[in-house]
C-alpha cells in the first residue's frame, strides 16, 4: 500500500541525565518500559506502515523480542555514539519508502491527533514537525549579561516527530555527513536543503530527560487515567 510512512526510532541512546544507570528507554512506567509505551503509539497509528529501531549493540537481541507483541518492528539496526549517527545507521539500512517519521524512544506520549496531523501535513508540505509554543520569557545571554529578549511570537520548542519524505531525509543526512554537520534534531539537517513546516503539538509530548521528568510522566498517565 502506498502512502503511508515508515517511522525511525532512535533507542541508542545512554540515558546519561536521567542517571538510571541504563538506557532510560528500559525503565518502567505502569508496567511497561518507556519504549514499549512508544512502540504502541506507532503499531496502533493505522498510517504507520513499518517501525524501525536504533539500539546499543548489547540491546539488539533484546530489542528483537519486542517484535512477538510489535508485529510492525522491522529493521532493528545498532545506533552511533550520537542521536544523528543512531538514525543515519536505520536510515541506510531500511528499504526506500515514501515518508519517514523520527520519533525519540524517550518521548512515549505522543498523540494520535499529533501523528495524523503530521502525517497530513507531511503529504501537503513535504517535511514537518511537531512543536509547541515556548511559555517563558528567553533571553540571550553572555555570561551573566543579558544582550537582549528574544520576541516569543516566533519562537517554538521543538518535539518530535518529524516527518519527511524518504529521500529528502536522506539527501539531508547524506549532505551532513559531507559537511560534518552535527545538529540536535533531523529538522536542522533538513532545513539546510529545503524549507520545513512546524505543526502544533501538545505540552504532553515530553522527552524523559532528567529524572524530575519520571514525576511529570505519572501525572500524565494518571490525567489519561492509565494508572
Ligand atoms: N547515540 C544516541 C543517543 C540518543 N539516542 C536516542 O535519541 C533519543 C533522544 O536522546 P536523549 O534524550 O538525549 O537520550 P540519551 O542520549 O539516552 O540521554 P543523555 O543525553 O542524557 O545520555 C533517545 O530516545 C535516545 O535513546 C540514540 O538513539 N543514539
Ligand atoms: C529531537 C529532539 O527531541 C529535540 O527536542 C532531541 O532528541 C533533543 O535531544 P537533546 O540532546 O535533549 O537536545
Amino acid at each position: 500500500m502506498t502512502n503511508m510512512y515508515d517511522v525511525i526510532i532512535p533507542a541508542a541512546g545512554m540515558g546519561k541525565r536521567m542517571q538510571a544507570n541504563k538506557n532510560k528507554v528500559l525503565l518502567e512506567l505502569s508496567g511497561k518500559t518507556i519504549l514499549e509505551h512508544t512502540l504502541q503509539a506507532f503499531q496502533d497509528d493505522n498510517n504507520c506502515r513499518a517501525i524501525h529501531l536504533a539500539a546499543q549493540s548489547e540491546e539488539l537481541e533484546m530489542f528483537r523480542t519486542f517484535a512477538l507483541q510489535y508485529h510492525k518492528l522491522d529493521v532493528i539496526t545498532e545506533g552511533g555514539s550520537e542521536r544523528q549517527y543512531s538514525i543515519y545507521n536505520v536510515l541506510k539500512a531500511i528499504k526506500p519508502c515514501e515518508y519517514v517519521f523520527v520519533h525519540d524512544a524517550a518521548r512515549p506520549f505522543v498523540t494520535r491527533e499529533t501523528l495524523q496531523k503530521l502525517y497530513a501535513a507531511v503529504q501537503l508540505r513535504k517535511s514537518a514537525i511537531a512543536a509547541v509554543k515556548v511559555k517563558d520569557t528567553i533571553k540571550r545571554v553572555h555570561g551573566t549579561e543579558v544582550k537582549g529578549t528574544l520576541n516569543r511570537d516566533e519562537l517554538w520548542q521543538i518535539q518530535t516527530p518529524q516527518a519527511f519524505e524518504y529521500h529528502t531525509l536522506l539527501a539531508a543526512y547524506e549532505k551532513a555527513e559531507r559537511d560534518q554537520f552535527l545538529g540536535t534534531d533531523d529538522a536542522s539537517l533538513v532545513e539546510r536543503i529545503e524549507k520545513v513546516s512546524i505543526v502544533e503539538s501538545d505540552y504532553d509530548n515530553i522527552k524523559l530527560t532528567t529524572p524530575e521528568d519520571m514525576y511529570f510522566a505519572e501525572a500524565i498517565l494518571k490525567k489519561r487515567g492509565i494508572i
